[in-house]
This record gives structure tokens, sequence and C-alpha cells, in this order.
């Protein structure tokens, strides 16, 4: 049984906007009330606008749907996807917090083996909060978790750490397996828990899965973009990779904290630390991955899913070694600046590939247009129209 909510801390609650993105009534909000309920959601409805999703009385939570991306961003709503998961970014580019958690809604409130309900939400604070260890591993995973250190051997001039841009939880029952693992092990479930923390190394990619993710907004939003999907498009189920892949390589870090990146060409230099010299290393921020788990409760039909990615499958042979080959200029020190950049060489070196990546390339910098007039000072925070805004 859920804890009551008087019971349940909700930390970063003014900082912090859920995200979900949707096409079905919200029920499964009933389960995370007693961690949910203290913060304010932001809804993506996608797909037919006129039908009417039912949201949980109790929830401050705001609604759009694909009329209000119309409306919100005119002709830059052409780089929101539509009928794909991937308009969840939409919600991204509408708040106006510091901290951002999106989660899918089929995926519910998971328990650790001794059977307490896991508060996914506050360890993903926790992760966010406290530092990540990009440049040396550390073998008792996160040193920044009670009853935990850095172990012998780990130089101290690297125990600072780095900001952490990134939480990337797990999931138990269904895994986020590919459309092909899943025809071959159908009944495969996740039912390992592994207690473990870990940042993701410099100069290593990964794929990001958005159903249970949170990231500092300030720090990398810019570059949490989850591409051109769905409806119209000839790729899916890349939209949460894509923005791993870009987001790992564009974690950077702002110009206020320019000396921190002295303090990490220094200590490049000193430990010779190379990466991929991609814009996660160009100027690094944390990533990091392990708990929290949530239940995954349904696995969505293997051989839709085979249809959205099979082009992905073998698309992605080509993108990781580009995007292990990528180098940016130094004057690049804001994560817009970055994915600016990115966005040139995702046209140049990707459409040989296939003219989609043309078309993507010119989206991810509408979406760059799109996040800067949304979040210039003078802006007055979007607000849903033809969505429902509930208190
Ligand atoms: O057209 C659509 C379909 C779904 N949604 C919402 O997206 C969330 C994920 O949907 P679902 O759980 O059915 O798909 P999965 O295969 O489990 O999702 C994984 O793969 C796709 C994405 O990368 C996702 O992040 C992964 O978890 C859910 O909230 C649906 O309501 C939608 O908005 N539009
Ligand atoms: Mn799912």
């Amino acid at each position: 049984m859920a804890q009551p909510s008087s019971h349940v801390t909700a930390p970063l609650k003014d900082e912090l906007d859920i995200v979900i993105p949707t096409i079905r009534n919200l029920d499964f909000l009933e389960q995370w009330r007693p961690f949910f309920q203290p913060y304010h959601l932001i809804i993506v409805q996608d797909g037919d606008p006129s039908k009417n999703i039912l949201v949980p009385d109790g929830f401050d939570c705001e609604l759009y749907n694909r009329n209000d991306v119309n409306r919100v961003l005119g002709p830059k709503s052409s780089c929101i996807s539509f009928k794909d998961s991937a308009c969840r970014c939409f919600g991204f580019l509408v708040s106006k917090k510091k901290y951002i958690f999106t989660i899918d809604d089929d995926c519910f409130v998971g328990k650790d083996p001794s059977g307490k309900e896991i508060n996914a939400l506050a360890q993903h604070i926790q992760n966010l909060l406290t530092p990540s260890t990009p440049f040396f591993f550390n073998t008792l995973y996160d040193p920044f978790r009670e009853g935990v250190d850095f172990v012998r051997g780990y130089p101290f001039s690297l125990r600072g750490g780095v900001p952490t841009a990134i939480s990337h939880g797990l999931w138990l029952n269904i895994p986020d397996y590919d459309a092909p693992t899943q025809l071959v092990k159908p009944l495969e479930r996740n039912t390992r828990y592994v207690d473990a923390v870990l940042t993701i190394p410099k100069g290593t990619l990964f794929p990001m899965c958005g159903m249970n993710l949170a990231f500092d907004r300030e720090l990398i939003g810019p570059a949490m973009y989850f591409g051109l999907m769905g409806d119209g498009q000839p790729i899916g189920r890349y939209d949460d990779m894509w923005a791993g892949w870009c987001a790992k390589n564009s974690t950077a870090i702002s110009c206020a904290n320019s000396h921190l990146i002295d303090k990490i060409e220094e200590t490049e230099t000193l430990f010779n630390v190379c990466g991929f010299q991609v814009i996660c290393d160009h100027l690094s921020l944390g990533v990091k991955t392990g708990l929290p788990y949530i239940w995954h409760s349904k696995a969505s039909n293997p051989f839709v899913n085979l249809k959205k990615e099979y082009k992905g499958i073998y698309w992605q042979e080509d993108i990781i070694p580009f995007f292990q080959s990528v180098v940016l200029p130094k004057d690049c020190t804001t994560v817009q600046q970055c994915y600016l950049e990115l966005s040139k060489l995702v046209k140049e070196k990707l459409s040989p590939v296939d003219p989609y990546f043309n078309k993507l390339g010119h989206a991810m910098v509408t979406w760059i247009e799109a996040w800067d007039l949304l979040n210039s000072p003078a802006q007055e925070p979007a607000a849903p129209v033809d969505g429902v805004k509930q208190n």
C-alpha cells in the first residue's frame, strides 16, 4: 500500500515538472499519487486532439494537445513529432522549471527486493543533486551515496566530480528491448533489481530510454530534443535514443561555470583523459544510469515496433561512429551552440545515409529556435487553450 502522501517528502517541489506523453486516460497516476501529487504535471496529449483525456482529480496539471502545440509554436511545430511518444519534448519546451522528470503512462510504482515501494522521483532527484564521476570509474559505484565512498587509488583531484545532467532510470517486468529481441524473447521479464547507480564514463554513448528519465533542464534541456518520429517519418522508437546520443554529446557547462571548463581541461591534460571529443566531453557534465526502477506494465506490439524501428537498426551502425567521431570547436560554450554545430554535422555527415537526416538536421535548428523563443526572459509562459488546465 503506498505511503499516505503526508509521509512522503517532496524535494524540489517547486523546481520540477513531471512530463507525460499520452494517448489514453491517466488512471496510472492514482498509484503514483503519494509521490507525484505535490508536483506540477505537464501532459502532452498525442494523436486526436478532440479525444478527451481523463486526469484523476487533485493533480496540478496542464494538458497540451496538438492544437496547443500548433498554436504555441506556429510553423515551428513542425519539429514536434505526431503519433509518437517523441511528442513529450514539447513538455520540456514549455516547462519553466529547472528539473524535468518524464515517465510513460504504462509505468507504475515498482517494489525493491524488500517489498518497499520505490519513490522513483526522489531517487532521480538524489541522482541529479549529487555529482557524477565521468573521468575515472569508482569500482564501488556511486561514491556520493550514503554508506559509500571513493575507493583507494581514486585521484583526490577528481573526487569533486562534475554536475549531473541526466538521471536514467530502469524498469522491472517489461524491459525496454528492441523489436527483434522482443520477438525472440516474448516472455522475458526483468526481475533483477540491481542496487546501483553508475556514471556513464566520459566518451561512452548509451541507449537512453525515455520512459523513466530525469534531467537538469537548465544544464542540458536544449539538447533533449526527441527528433522527428512517428506520423510522416521513416522511423520511430529512436526518439529517446537520438536525444541520448545528442545529449550525452551535448552536456555542456553554461558560461556561468566556465571556471569548471578550465578545471576539466586541466584534468584532461593531467590525466590524459581522452574520449571522443564530442559535445559531452567538450564540456562534460555527468549522466547516471541505474536506480530508480519503475514497473513497466505492458509490452508494445513487437510487429508494429519492428516496422517503426527497422531502418534505425541498420542506420545506427553509421550513426554511432558519427557521434564517436564528432569534434566541436572550442568556442562552443553553451548547449545551444554545441547543438547547432551538431545539427550542421548531422546534415553533412548523415544525409548520405538517408535524406531523412537532412530533414532532422533542420528540425534540430527549429527546435533550438523554439527553445530560445519560449525560454527568452520576455516570453510569457505558454498555456494550454484547447487542452485542459486543472488545479
Ligand atoms: O503514438 C503514441 C504512442 C504512445 N504514446 C505514449 O508514449 C508512451 C510510450 O508508449 P508505450 O508504452 O505504448 O510504448 P513503449 O514501446 O513501451 O515505449 C518505449 O518505446 C517508445 C518510446 O521510446 C518510449 O519512451 C519507450 O518507453 C506512453 O505514455 C504512451 O501513452 C504517445 O504519446 N503517442
Ligand atoms: Mn510502455
